[in-house]
């Protein structure tokens, strides 16, 4: 059974002028468990309102949604906010990590919002969680003491530290250098696994994208499938998409 799945998905805008703008139009999308899936588009063809609707952030407009096997109008806002807590990691290109708390209190933050094992052990967890990602010697460390890799291995930690179903990447690699990009990729893709969760990246970079199995673009709010090898050869010569 698919985790998400999407059918016919719209999102529409009523615009200030009387007008509509519509982003995404008759989305399909499928995605099971261990899924990895890659998304490419232009600046404003729809990626950060597709993720917003995977991650349960905003509801579409027609169309089906099923999240978990529940269609996503059966789920009112509440039950949308613990479901996206509990099942749904974010990364972001920014890190987003909050400034002035060590990694170990970065990492621990979603777990106060976790209720069982989970919030009573939530040190025990985020400390494994941080020597997952390399940076157990770390902890103590404020973002403005680590490199943007060690941030985004912080952000990485904290994506993952609730066993989430679903990890929503939106240019994981877009603030680093080459290198450390790919490192960094790397072990978002393995932890990914490691956890049984599907992925899904947003990213320009053809070697990131080629990390996934599948791979998507959207085009004008229209996402088509693309194919592997396409991906893998532009990846080959240092193209971008
Ligand atoms: N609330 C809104 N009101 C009006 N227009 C919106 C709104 N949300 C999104 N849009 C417009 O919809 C289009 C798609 O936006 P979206 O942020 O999904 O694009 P994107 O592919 O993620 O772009 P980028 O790569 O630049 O982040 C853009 O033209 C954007 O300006």
């Amino acid at each position: 059974m698919a985790f998400v799945e999407l059918e016919g998905v719209t999102r529409s805008i009523d615009l200030p002028d009387g007008g509509r703008l519509d982003i995404l139009r008759g989305v399909d999308l499928r995605l099971e468990i261990g899924d990895h899936v890659s998304i490419v588009g232009r600046s404003g063809s729809g990626k950060s309102t597709l993720l917003n609707l995977l991650g349960l952030i905003d509801t579409p407009t027609s169309g089906r949604l099923e999240f978990d096997g529940t269609p996503l109008d059966e789920l009112d806002a509440g039950e949308r906010d613990r479901r996206r807590g509990r099942d749904v990691g974010f990364i972001f290109q920014q890190f987003n990590l909050l400034p002035g708390r060590t990694a170990l209190e970065n990492v621990v933050t979603p777990l106060l919002y976790a209720t069982g094992t989970q919030f009573w052990k939530r040190d025990k967890i985020a400390r494994e969680m941080l020597e997952r990602v390399g940076l157990g010697a770390r902890a103590s460390s404020t973002p403005d003491q680590l490199s943007g890799g060690e941030q985004q291995r912080v952000a990485i930690a904290r994506a993952l530290v609730r066993g989430p179903r679903l990890i929503l990447a939106d240019e994981p690699t877009g603030a680093l250098d080459v290198e450390t990009g790919a490192t960094v990729m790397e072990l978002l893709d393995s932890a990914a696994e490691q956890a049984g969760a599907a992925l899904i990246t947003i990213t320009h970079d053809p070697n990131v994208a080629a990390l996934a199995s599948r791979h998507y673009r959207l085009d004008g709010g229209v996402l088509h499938e693309i194919a592997s090898d396409h991906v893998r050869s532009l990846a080959a010569t240092g193209a971008t998409l």
